[in-house]
């Protein structure tokens, strides 16, 4: 489901490139990314959804070699195949959860689906919010609602980075089974990008890649 050979990345005004170890992962695997702040989980989230080009090695994804995407067709792409949990939510303030999740399917060129919608938001718990504005939503409705748009489009990937950053220990369960659920639900692997032990312990049977230092990296 994922095989990446070789990737190296640099960031703008970096003279050293990261550089990330093979991974092989199977459809319906977790995997945990793991490593210290400024390893490159971020980075390597970015560069397996297609968010960054690497300077040096390949990606396959469900199949799909990312270079061989670009523009307009990469970012259809990423929104049928890839739901992604960010850092932090960023939703349209001026539109309803509804109106927001219905931005995915503009992105992969597809007709707005409401029942699917109405669907996803009701398998999280959250199916009466769909008419609220984001600023109307608690800060763990805002999370189940970023899961819910992940997800939306059954993805073969879902990826979330720090998603039980700040939480305390029964929302970061919740947090993690839902991510797990949801998944399952979809047929997607999951890729959790994390540096809260907590996470490894709730999924013991998820595969690890454990980033090293960066020598030299200010982070
Ligand atoms: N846009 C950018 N421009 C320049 N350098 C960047 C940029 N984004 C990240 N970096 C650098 O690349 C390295 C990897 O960053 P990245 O955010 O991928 O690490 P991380 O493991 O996710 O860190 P954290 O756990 O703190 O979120 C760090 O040294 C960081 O400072």
């Amino acid at each position: 489901m994922i095989r990446t050979r070789g990737l190296a990345y640099a960031h703008a005004g970096r003279s050293v490139p990261l550089r990330f170890p093979d991974v092989d992962l199977s459809m319906g695997q977790t995997l945990l990314l793991r490593g210290p702040s400024g390893s490159g989980k971020s980075t390597w989230l970015a560069l397996v959804a297609g968010l960054r080009t690497p300077q040096a090695g390949q990606i396959t994804v469900a199949g799909q070699d990312l270079a061989a995407l670009r523009g307009a067709a990469l970012d259809r792409w990423r929104a049928a195949t890839v739901g992604i949990v960010p850092q932090r939510l960023h939703l349209s303030a001026a539109l309803t959860v509804a109106d927001n999740l219905a931005l995915a399917y503009l992105a992969a060129g597809r007709p707005r689906d409401n029942a699917a919608i109405h669907r996803t938001l009701d398998a999280l718990g959250v199916a009466a919010l769909g008419t609220r504005l984001p600023h109307q939503l608690s800060g763990g409705q805002a999370q189940r609602v970023a899961v819910a748009r992940a997800v939306l489009l059954g993805p073969s990937l879902l990826v979330a980075d720090e998603p039980t950053a700040s939480l305390d220990d029964a929302a970061a369960q919740d947090t993690l089974a839902l991510l797990e659920r949801s998944a399952s639900l979809a047929g997607a692997s999951l890729v959790i990008a994390t540096h809260d032990t907590r996470v490894a312990t709730a999924l013991p049977s998820a595969a690890t890649l454990v980033l090293p230092t960066v020598q030299g990296a200010a982070v």
